[in-house]
């Protein structure tokens, strides 16, 4: 396919989101058929990239992003995307949840936390309901202090330190995790109010704040294992999340 064909595939693919500061390029619909419990659950897949402005402030054409793909390695950097399920512009009613990726719960099936339970249950959820949206936020790790840093905060909790304590031993926020790109792109896709999937109201009130329209507040506990009890026991204690009676598996 030569570039001026490449070119009218995707241009019509691609929208611009400018903020002050940056642009947000999101591409898509793509249909994404995904395996859930043995049953297939066609989901449409959009994925997103941040530019920050150019001099001139104007936001890059698709044209102009689309020439110059190969002038950056995009692999070295995160970006995000978001999974949506059903009529999730003019559904009443939709779940969302914003996902902050776990490289070891979600890939590995680590069961340090419970991030990977959440990942699964919150596409079951969404799925159930029939309307409702996935974002999986890239540049979250480790709430917010990249993957590296989470292996070295995981050797401070062998050493006793709980998760909040082993973030701010190594010079850490507790939670430095923004939410404005992820917001942006859920306007474009939806403007009535949604439902979130958390345990977490800090992260209900930070949303709120950062302009996010949220109805109401859907917990979402997996089990309790020897592995992770004391991460989410410290999640109750430190982080605000709300309780639920954590059963010993
Ligand atoms: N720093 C650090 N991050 C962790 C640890 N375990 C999991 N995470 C990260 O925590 C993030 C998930 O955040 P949580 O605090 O578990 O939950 P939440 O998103 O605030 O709340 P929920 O919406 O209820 O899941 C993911 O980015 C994980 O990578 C840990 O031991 N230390």
């Amino acid at each position: 396919m030569n570039k001026k064909d490449v070119i009218s595939v995707l241009k019509n693919k691609i929208r611009t989101i400018e903020d002050p500061a940056y642009d947000l390029h999101v591409v898509g619909p793509i249909q994404l058929p995904v395996e859930l419990d043995g049953q297939t659950k066609v989901f449409q897949w959009y994925s997103w990239l941040r530019k920050e402005k150019r001099e001139n402030g104007s936001a890059e054409t698709a044209e102009e992003l689309i020439e110059s793909l190969n002038d950056f390695h995009y692999a070295d950097l995160q970006q995000s995307s978001v999974l949506v399920y059903g009529d999730f512009e003019h559904s009443p009613e939709a779940l969302i949840r914003m996902h902050s990726i776990c490289h070891t719960g979600d890939i590995f099936g680590s069961q340090r936390c419970d991030c990977g339970f959440q990942l699964k249950q919150s596409m079951r959820m969404i799925t159930e309901h029939g309307a409702g949206a996935l974002f999986y936020l890239a540049n979250h790790e480790g709430r917010g202090i990249g993957l590296f840093s989470k292996a070295m905060a995981y050797l401070l909790q062998e050493e006793g330190l709980d998760t909040v304590e082993a973030n701010v031993a190594l010079g850490f926020a507790d939670d430095s995790r923004n939410y404005d790109e992820a917001i942006a792109v859920l306007k474009l896709l939806r403007e009535a109010p949604v439902s979130l999937i958390t345990n977490n109201p800090r992260k209900v009130d930070a949303m709120r704040k950062a302009g996010m329209n949220i109805s109401s507040r859907l917990p979402l506990w997996g089990e309790a294992t020897v592995y992770n009890q004391k991460y989410l026991s410290t999640k109750i204690a430190k982080s605000g999340h709300f309780e639920r009676i954590l059963a010993n598996k």
